[in-house]
């Protein structure tokens, strides 16, 4: 909702509408109703997308507003993105300790995510992860009742929702963050021109730019969010730097790879992909899907 209403005030300022001209419909997805179970477990990220897409396709929204990272890479053809809204801070945060280091031997740390369990135990082993889901509050509420000593959250998640005391944030020399982090996506049904017009006026470029190769580099890995990977693209002037690392899931290998292209040069992000996975382990390369 913190996401849906950015995106309200970003329509009504850019084409100068009251508030009111649009209106906010609140769809709860599966994703927020099935907790006890790691999203990789029950279906993935079409928990996210599926009730809104059911929505959007029978025309009883106009556009759905996603965070960028819970949606899958390959979408329906009916719908397109005519808007991403200006990166907010992409890196995760450490919450119930300073720093990594800072960490307790022996641990117990709650995630469900993948990439942070696989990252966390790469340089942690002496960690233990456990199951951790549901919205940040529920994840706070979890941490203060001794469910675990230590968990991860998106910095962008904790500032919409005004709580970014609750975490250290972590710099990408030493945590890599998740593709899409931090982006806000509003997904329109392509044969609708005029929102399709309206969201184009809230796009921003860079954000894009950076989206497009980050969602580039899972496609040709054949990621999905079973898969421990990480990946930071970042743009400076007119050129991309992508960072990325491949993780087995109990976090004993990891690959990682850097590339420098300019905007639309997606070639060059398949490269990576295709680097990283010739140079996998089996313990990696299993949990993609290579070439699909
Ligand atoms: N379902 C997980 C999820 N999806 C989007 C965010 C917030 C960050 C973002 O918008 O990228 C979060 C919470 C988290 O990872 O801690």
């Amino acid at each position: 909702m913190a996401q849906a209403r950015e995106t309200r005030a970003r329509l009504c300022a850019a084409h100068g509408w009251d508030e009111d001209a649009v209106e906010l419909v609140p769809v709860l997805a599966s994703g927020d109703k099935v907790l006890d179970r790691p999203l990789s477990e029950i279906g993935g990220k079409a928990l996210w997308t599926k009730e809104l897409d059911q929505w959007l396709g029978e025309g009883r929204i106009d556009l759905s507003v996603h965070s960028a990272k819970d949606v899958e890479t390959i979408r329906p053809d009916v719908f397109h993105f005519p808007a991403f809204l200006p990166r907010a801070d992409r890196r995760d945060c450490l919450v119930g300790a300073a720093s990594l280091a800072d960490i307790p031997h022996g641990a117990v740390v709650g995630t469900s995510a993948p990439r942070r369990a696989a990252q966390l135990l790469n340089l942690r082993p002496d960690c233990k992860v456990v199951t951790f889901r549901g919205n940040v509050a529920t994840r706070l509420k979890k941490l203060a009742e001794g469910e675990a000593d230590v968990t991860f959250l998106a910095a962008a998640g904790l500032e919409r929702l005004d709580q970014t005391e609750a975490g250290t944030a972590l710099g990408a020399e030493e945590w890599i963050p998740a593709a899409a982090q931090g982006v806000i996506a509003i997904e329109c049904r392509a044969d609708d021109a005029r929102t399709t017009e309206w969201l184009a006026a809230i796009d921003h470029a860079p954000t894009r730019a950076e989206l497009e190769a980050e969602r580039a580099l899972l496609a040709a890995l054949g990621g999905t969010c079973h898969s421990p990977v990480a990946v930071i693209c970042v743009l400076a002037g007119d050129t991309l730097t992508m960072r990325a690392a491949l993780f087995s899931p109990c976090g004993a290998e990891r690959i990682e790879g850097t590339v420098h292209f300019t905007i639309g040069e997606l070639d060059a992000v398949r490269g990576l992909a295709a680097d990283l996975l010739a140079r996998a382990p089996a313990a990696i390369a299993d949990h993609f899907r290579a070439g699909d």
